[in-house]
C-alpha cells in the first residue's frame, strides 16, 4: 500500500502540507487541487524521488537493482525520454528485454515506430510509449500526473481505456492527479480534494 499521513515538505520558503493519501493495489484514487498547491511534489514523494516527511508513511520496498515499483508518469511525455535515443533503446533499457512488444499492439502503437526518436511521434503516441515503459513487470503503482491534460478528448479517452484495462489485469494501484473533475468522477473509486 502507498500511504501518507500528515505529510509535509519545505520547498524554499514554502511549507507544503499534503492531504492524507491511501492507495491500495487494484484501487484508482483521484487527487485534485489548485495550481501550485503541491500535487507534483506529492507525486515525487510517493515515487520516492523527493524525501518523504510524514507522521506515518509507507511505500513498497524497492529491490536492489530493480525498477521502482512506483512509477511516475508526467504530463509532458517528451521530457520523459532522452531525445537522442530511439524508443526501442529507451524501452529495452527499462525492461531489460523486449517482452513489451505484445503491449504495443494493445496500445495501438506500430512496432516500426520503435526506431523513431521522441520528436518523431505525436503527444498521444509518446504518452502511450511512456506508459508501456512504466509497465515493467515489477510495477505495482502508477502515479499519473496530469498525463492526458494536453491531449484531445478522443486520445484521452483511448489512453485511459488502455490504462484502466491494464491496471485491472495487473492489479495496479493508480493515483490520478488531474484538474479535470469529469475525468476523476468517471474513473476513480474515490477522490482526495486538496
Ligand atoms: N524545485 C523546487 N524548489 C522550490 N520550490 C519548488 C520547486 N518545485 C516546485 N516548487 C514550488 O512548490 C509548490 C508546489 O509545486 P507543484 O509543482 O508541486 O504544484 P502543483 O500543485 O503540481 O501545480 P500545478 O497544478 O500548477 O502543476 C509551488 O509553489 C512551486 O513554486
Amino acid at each position: 500500500m502507498l500511504r501518507l499521513h500528515k505529510g509535509y515538505v519545505r520547498r524554499g520558503e514554502q511549507l507544503i502540507t499534503f492531504p492524507d493519501i491511501e492507495l491500495k493495489r487494484g484501487e484508482i484514487v483521484g487527487v485534485s487541487g489548485p495550481s501550485g498547491v503541491g500535487k507534483s511534489t506529492l507525486a515525487g514523494m510517493l515515487a520516492g524521488i523527493i524525501p518523504m516527511q510524514a507522521e506515518l508513511h509507507s511505500l513498497p520496498r524497492r529491490a536492489r537493482g530493480k525498477p521502482n515499483p512506483v512509477q511516475w508518469l508526467i504530463q509532458q511525455g517528451e521530457f520523459a525520454f532522452n531525445p537522442r535515443l530511439t524508443l526501442k533503446t529507451a524501452l529495452d533499457e527499462s525492461w531489460q528485454c523486449d517482452d513489451y512488444l505484445p503491449l504495443l499492439k494493445d496500445y495501438g502503437l506500430d512496432a516500426s515506430w520503435l526506431t523513431r526518436r521522441p520528436n518523431q511521434l505525436s503527444g498521444g503516441q509518446l504518452q502511450r510509449f511512456n506508459l508501456i515503459r512504466a509497465l515493467v513487470p515489477t510495477t505495482q503503482f502508477l502515479i499519473c500526473d496530469e498525463v492526458t491534460a494536453h491531449l484531445d478528448t478522443i486520445t484521452q479517452a483511448e489512453f485511459w481505456q488502455h490504462l484502466l484495462a491494464t491496471a485491472n489485469k495487473r492489479n495496479l494501484g493508480v493515483l490520478v492527479i488531474s484538474h479535470d473533475p469529469y475525468l476523476l468522477e468517471a474513473i476513480c473509486d474515490h477522490i482526495v480534494t486538496w
